[in-house]
């Protein structure tokens, strides 16, 4: 039986290159998608899928009244991504968040939720493999080096800040140790937001500027030697296909949330 898929988003940047592998996938049927502007419109004809109706809902309640499916994907937009998330966990669909910008709070609720309906949710800051990778070099170096700051980079137009793939990794090395601040905040002489964010005991600066796609970057230093872990993406949304498939597939494997591809990898 293949697992029946809905993906919030489903004509954006994103939700539009992951609708064509999620449509040639022989293990996955894509049932349906939410997209306001394209709502009532068939996504196959939208997006050039071949024959078939793959309806298009203007909101999750109205997905979920009229529509089965096994899996809900996120790919929309921080304010409405935790309405549709909620929504289909209530309902025990499991969900794949790849959607940025949700913060440790919005967490917290959707892994309630998802341990109350019995649900899974597998949350994905950067499906690429690459950062998988960097993620775990850095965990790596952050182990032996405290001393580390993160750089995230981004087109102009990102609305989130920081970005998913730099929460994430804050997230996760500050379960290896938080960052080291030498000058506390308190005896910092000067504009203290010229030294970034702290979050969950990390330290984040973000980069928002025409001709920069998105770039994540961990620093560390030690006396006299430094390490820079830098990932860049490319123009096209197709580094985060593979990996978003990879969490369709594995989302009903476990109970509960987990957080990064790397949880259902084999590392
Ligand atoms: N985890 C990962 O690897 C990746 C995450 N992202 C994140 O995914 C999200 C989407 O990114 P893009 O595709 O670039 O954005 P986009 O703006 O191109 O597409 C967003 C889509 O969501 C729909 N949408 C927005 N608000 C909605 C609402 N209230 N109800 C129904 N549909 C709604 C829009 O109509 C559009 O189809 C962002 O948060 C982005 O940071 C993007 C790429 C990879
Ligand atoms: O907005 C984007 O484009 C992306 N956002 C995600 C993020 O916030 O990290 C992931 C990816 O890098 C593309």
């Amino acid at each position: 039986m293949p697992i029946k898929v809905c993906i919030a988003g489903a004509t954006g940047w994103a939700g539009s290159a992951l609708s064509k592998g999620v449509a040639n996938h022989p293990g996955f049927e894509l049932v349906g998608a939410i997209a306001r502007k394209k709502a009532g419109d068939n996504l196959a004809e939208v997006l050039d899928l071949g024959p078939g109706n793959i309806p298009i809902f203007a909101d999750i309640d109205t997905a979920l009244e009229q529509l089965q499916f096994d899996v809900l994907v996120e790919y929309t937009k921080p304010d409405s991504a935790m309405k549709n998330v909620l929504a289909a966990l209530k309902k025990g669909i499991n969900t794949v968040i790849g959607t940025s910008g949700l913060t440790e709070q919005d967490y917290k609720k959707i892994e309630e939720a998802a341990t109350t309906a019995n649900t899974s949710v597998l949350a994905v800051g950067n499906f690429a493999l690459t950062v998988v990778l960097l993620q775990k070099f850095s965990e790596m170096a952050a182990k032996y080096i405290p001393n580390y700051e993160l750089i995230d980079y981004a087109h102009e137009s990102k609305i989130d800040s920081p970005s998913g793939t730099a929460r994430e990794l804050a997230h996760r090395l500050s379960n290896v140790q938080e960052s080291t601040l030498f000058v506390s905040e308190a005896d910092l002489v000067g504009i203290k937001e010229s030294r970034g964010a702290r979050l969950e005991g990390v330290q984040v600066h973000s980069v928002r500027l025409p001709g920069h796609v998105i770039s994540i970057e961990a620093i560390f230093g030690l006396k006299d030697e430094k390490l820079t872990l830098r990932h860049d993406s490319g123009a096209s949304a197709e580094p985060y296909v593979q990996g978003a498939l990879l969490a369709i597939e594995k989302v009903g494997t476990f109970k509960g949330l987990q957080r990064g591809l790397d949880s259902v990898m084999d590392f």
